[in-house]
């Protein structure tokens, strides 16, 4: 098991081509927000914007359009009870987040299975929230997982994935065992986040900490980890998802000096000039 490194950040976040316009960065879709979780798919796209991906749609259910558009007017609205707008942004999209805030009832299994069943190889795609419980109790779509898919899940998420019993969770090889049967990366979040990646090269996270306890942080990450996969595509996936965990704990540390707790929406706004002094460092 490796330790994530700082240097992870300088060899992924680079110079963007100044030949470069928002389709070389990617087109990121994501899908999940019901009518009460509506802040958990803001979060998730309102990061993925800051982090630098391209283009934005946020799917979700219409009572969350003004506070989308509010928070976050770069991001693209879809209405996820529009089957037609959602076969062509599912089609179109680079990247896929489906969960955040997303629930449980049968449209969000509905919309689990669609994309299930759309998504092509050359497509990445995250699972968290919702949709990792919803997974959960329909383990025969465990087959459908295509190799190129990240499960997000917390400690919970992963008991109920894998039947693993959060105590036992700190057992590398029963989790490798796991992360093999459902053939996807898994990114295992705790107090040092391990992630089990699709090569059974395992990565731990060293740094993040208590001030990071507070709803909508996963959300965050899903967001930032999927704007990663958008745009910095020259680099393997592995390092890529690497510098995602990483960055989102670096600057929660970093907000943490002077804040006792850190808000996922501190970090949202932190991120474009974080990762800008990255490139001043390196
Ligand atoms: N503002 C919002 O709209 C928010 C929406 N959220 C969404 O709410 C939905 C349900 O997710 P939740 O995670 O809240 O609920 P879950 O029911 O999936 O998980 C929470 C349960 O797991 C237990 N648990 C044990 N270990 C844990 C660990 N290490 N981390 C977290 N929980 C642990 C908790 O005690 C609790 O019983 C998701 O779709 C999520 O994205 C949350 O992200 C919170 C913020
Ligand atoms: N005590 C802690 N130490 C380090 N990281 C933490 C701690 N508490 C929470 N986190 C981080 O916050 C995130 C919480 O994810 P999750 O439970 O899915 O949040 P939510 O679903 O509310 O958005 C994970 O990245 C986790 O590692
Ligand atoms: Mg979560």
């Amino acid at each position: 098991m490796k330790l994530i490194s700082s240097n992870i950040l300088q060899q992924i976040i680079t110079i963007r081509p100044a030949n470069s316009y928002k389709g070389t960065f990617g087109r990121l879709l994501a899908i999940g927000g019901n009518i009460n979780y509506g802040g958990a798919i803001i979060m998730t796209s309102s990061a993925a914007v800051h982090a630098g991906a391209g283009l934005v749609t946020c799917a979700c259910h219409p009572a969350n359009l003004t506070a989308l558009h509010t928070i976050v007017p770069e991001a693209m609205f879809l209405d996820y009870q529009d089957q037609t707008g959602l076969s062509n942004s599912i089609q179109q999209a680079d990247v896929i987040v489906i969960g955040p805030g997303l629930g449980n009832d049968q449209l969000a299994a509905k919309l689990l299975l669609t994309v299930l069943q759309r998504i092509t190889k050359q497509q990445q795609l995250i699972i968290d929230g919702s949709a990792l419980t919803i997974l959960s109790q329909h383990r025969e779509w465990y087959k459908l997982l295509p190799p190129q898919t990240i499960l997000t899940p917390h400690q919970m998420e992963w008991q109920r994935l894998s039947d693993i019993k959060i105590s036992e969770q700190n057992n590398i090889e029963q989790n490798l065992k796991m992360q093999q049967t459902l053939g996807a990366t898994v990114v295992l979040k705790k107090n040092g986040t391990v992630i089990y990646h699709y090569d059974q090269t395992v990565t731990k996270l060293a740094i993040g900490g208590p001030y990071m306890a507070t709803g909508g942080m996963g959300d965050t990450l899903a967001g930032i980890i999927a704007a990663f996969l958008a745009q910095f595509k020259q680099a393997a996936t592995n390092q890529v998802i690497d510098a995602a965990v990483y960055c989102h704990s670096a600057i929660a540390k970093q907000l943490a000096e002077n804040n006792y707790v850190v808000l996922p929406s501190a970090i949202i706004n932190a991120l474009p000039q974080f990762m800008r002094q990255v490139i001043t460092d390196a």
